[in-house]
């Protein structure tokens, strides 16, 4: 109900084994659930009887294996089976790379966009962590920025429950004032869709792969639990290239000796929605606050702080993501200026952006392409007659490090 409304409406569902119940709750709305009885999941993270879950802007799905008796409304015609079967067929894969001492299953969810393959994602993370595994999540979908900011690439070492209520995002982030254990690698894309610039979302998508790979060298939990790789929904040709690209720099092979790769189809959903741009667009626009001021539950206070234009260096990716073909300069190919860097002298135009603070200590044009991101700050004013500009950083102090890029993301605070 709209939060101006005091009205409260309350509605009891009985649930029957392998039922789902679902709902949409729309931005500036809010709805409270509570387990009376019995057992239910929220994308495979269970919730407890007795307390009250809140949701505004999302759409959920609660599903119970044992349920009391039915009612109308509430679905009986779930995949959940199907996802289940599937953990369990990787649970059995783990088994197997703890007995021999190798690298667990790899699951790498492709599909069209609204298909479910972030809820898949999250049903598969929290049924392994229920069984004290601690799997990767990878998170190719630039679009949603799952975990920290919209337009990143990460790959987070899940080993706390995913929040029923907030998905990932409380659980895991980059802003350091949260302290999370949870701490994922973060590449910079900068734009919602991986079509827009191919050859840095492959650079990126080839980089995150390989520190993915070192961080599970390192963990052995993490090896046998093996990733859960989530995807943009991009299928055409172009998406189909990237998707090859992606399998291969996680080890798979499409082709030829196919011996390690087994392909799986999974049944959409019936409850899976299609989302409309502009709450595609909210989403984001959630996602960016609440990399600067946290969730309701875990309030952050960034700071705003002045800095002076000449103690930072901004940089944009792809001359040819900018401009068309016949724009370019003479003798630079797309290909090229596709992952060529361009510095951008501040001024007004920048006000409002997002920019991601690479861990580089130079600026060559290798480094900063391939640098993990430290952490974002938002541009709230530009002075130009005092070279100068505000600045808002999840926490105090001065910007540890130097070289920024800016992607396409603009948000305005409120
Ligand atoms: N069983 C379900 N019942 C109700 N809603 C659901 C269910 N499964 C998923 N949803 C909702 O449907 C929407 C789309 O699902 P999801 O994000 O998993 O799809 P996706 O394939 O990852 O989409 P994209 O590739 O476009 O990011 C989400 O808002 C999600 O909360």
């Amino acid at each position: 109900m709209p939060e101006d409304h005091v009205e409260e409406i309350s509605k009891e569902w009985k649930l029957d084994p392998e039922h789902e119940f679902r709902f949409e709750v729309d931005f500036g709305t809010t709805v409270k659930l509570k387990l009376i009885s019995g057992t239910a999941e929220i994308y495979g993270t269970e919730i407890g009887i007795g307390p009250e879950y809140e949701f505004s802007g999302r759409k959920i799905a609660v599903f119970t294996w044992h349920g009391t008796c039915s009612v109308e409304y509430v679905a009986n015609e779930t995949p959940m089976t199907s996802y289940l079967n599937m953990h369990l067929a990787l649970e059995q894969r783990r088994e197997a790379a703890k007995a021999k001492g190798e690298q667990g299953p790899r699951a790498i969810i492709v599909g069209p966009e609204d298909v479910g393959k972030t809820s898949l994602s999250k049903i598969l993370l929290a049924y392994a962590l229920r069984q004290s595994r601690q799997p990767i999540f990878v998170d190719l979908d630039v679009n949603e920025g799952s975990i920290t900011m919209p337009g990143t690439l990460t790959a987070t070492p899940i080993n706390q429950i995913i929040d029923v209520e907030e998905g990932f995002g409380s659980s895991a982030t980059t802003s350091p004032s949260l302290g999370s254990s949870m701490l994922p690698i973060v590449y910079y894309y900068g734009y919602p869709d991986p079509g827009e610039n191919v050859k840095l979302y492959k650079v990126l998508t080839a980089k995150l792969a390989q520190s993915a790979k070192r961080r599970i060298a390192e963990d052995d939990d993490a090896r046998i639990s093996g990733m859960v790789i989530d995807t943009s929904g991009l299928i055409d040709n172009t998406g189909y290239e990237i998707i090859q690209h992606c399998v291969d720099v996680f080890d798979g092979k499409l082709y030829k000796d196919r011996s390690n790769i087994n392909v799986l189809k999974l049944a959409k959903s019936g409850g899976v929605v299609d989302r409309e741009k502009v709450f595609r667009r909210q989403v984001q626009m959630r996602k960016i606050r609440e990399y600067f001021y946290g969730l309701p539950k875990f309030e952050l206070s960034p700071c705003s702080t002045l800095i002076n234009l000449n103690d930072i260096t901004i940089y944009r990716v792809g001359v040819g993501s900018l401009a068309p073909s016949s724009a370019l300069p003479i003798g630079i190919d797309r290909k090229v200026s596709e992952t060529q860097l361009v510095k951008v002298e501040p001024d007004d135009t920048i006000r409002h952006s997002i920019l991601a603070l690479t861990a580089a200590n130079s600026p060559d044009e290798q480094t900063l392409l391939e640098s993990n991101i430290i952490g974002f700050i938002y541009v709230s004013e530009v002075d130009m007659v005092k070279q100068k500009m505000t600045i808002l950083t999840p926490c105090p102090g001065r910007l540890p490090k130097q070289y920024l890029i800016m992607g396409s993301y603009k948000w305005m605070e409120s």
